[in-house]
């Protein structure tokens, strides 16, 4: 029962050949005919590396899901297994200036636009979900996920630090002290564990129970006015979205200077080494 798929193709030309995954677009927006709630689809074969490909599109489908005035908006992956691996470590590895600046603020556009949204969100957690994946789910208003995966902001082990608002996304699920040291961590929650801990709220065993939970989270709002539950929402998430708006543009120069540390670089590099070295063996 399928109001629309929207799905276009889309050329793009980038002039860096290792950013290029292909020239479709990365998201998928599915809005059910019966209940008027989206589902937003993450498709960037591996793993969901949020580049900026994918980060624009998810931005461009937020927005479209907001003026279709969806009921809800469930954010999901076409991976079996990932939900999202997130921030492409390729955007940050021996970065290009130019490309280095988009990739941040589209990164800053897309956690305005899904914590700050309008609509009711959810997140249909079906697949591993470390920092840039954590990050979307935990922008969301409730999270489902699925066993035997798993969720975290696991910076530190990459000896990067967490930015403030994924902190703010963070703290605004886990209690301050679970929070704080889950972040010095590093750590990756199990399923479980993130049960436990109330970084997700339920457990599904499949992806369409996952999908169908988070609707019923949405569908509880039916009787509820919607504009005054989004002013009611917006209020209560406007001092962490005022905080990066006000600060943009320091925000986006502290990434630039922290990423191009040598020490940082070469951390990178090791990680993204080690990376290929598991995936082949
Ligand atoms: C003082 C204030 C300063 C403020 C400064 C701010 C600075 C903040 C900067 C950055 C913040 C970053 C947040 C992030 O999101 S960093 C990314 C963190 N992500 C991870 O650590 C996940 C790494 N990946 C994995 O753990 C696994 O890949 C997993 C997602 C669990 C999937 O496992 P599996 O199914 O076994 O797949 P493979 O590991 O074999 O991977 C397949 C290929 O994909 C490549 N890959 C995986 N993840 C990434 C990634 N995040 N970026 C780029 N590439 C990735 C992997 O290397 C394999 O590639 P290949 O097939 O070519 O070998």
């Amino acid at each position: 029962m399928l109001r629309s798929t929207i799905s276009s193709l889309v050329p793009r030309a980038t002039s860096v050949a290792r950013h290029m995954s292909n020239a479709a677009k990365l998201t998928t927006v599915e809005i059910n005919d019966v209940t008027g709630i989206a589902t937003l689809t993450m498709n960037r074969p591996p793993v969901n590396g949020l580049n900026l490909e994918l980060l624009t599109d998810l931005n461009n489908s937020i927005q479209e899901i907001e003026d279709n005035k969806s009921r809800g908006l469930i954010l999901t992956s076409s991976n079996p297994t990932i939900f999202s691996a997130g921030l492409d470590i390729l955007e940050m590895y021996k970065p290009d200036k130019e490309r280095l600046k988009a990739f941040w603020t589209t990164l800053q556009d897309v956690w305005l636009a899904l914590y700050g949204s309008a609509v009711p969100t959810a997140a249909a957690i079906n697949g591993h979900s470390p920092a840039g994946g954590c990050l979307l789910a935990t922008s969301c208003e409730y999270r489902v996920m699925l066993p035997k995966f798993t969720i975290g902001l696991n910076e530190t082990k990459l000896g990067i630090v967490a930015p403030k608002w994924f902190m703010s996304s963070f703290l605004s699920v886990l209690p301050r002290r679970v929070a704080e040291r889950a972040l010095n961590q590093g750590r990756m929650f199990t399923t479980d564990e993130a049960l436990r801990n109330g970084l997700i709220d339920e457990v599904a065993n499949s992806k369409e129970e996952a999908l169908a939970k988070c609707a019923e989270f949405i569908g509880s709002f039916s009787k509820v006015n919607p504009l005054a539950r989004s002013l009611t929402k917006q209020q209560l998430r406007a001092a962490e979205l005022s905080e990066l708006e006000n600060e943009r543009a320091q925000d986006l120069e502290k990434f630039i200077f922290f990423v191009n540390q040598p020490a940082v670089q070469k951390g990178l590099g090791i990680y993204l080494e080690n990376l290929k070295k598991k995936s082949k063996n």
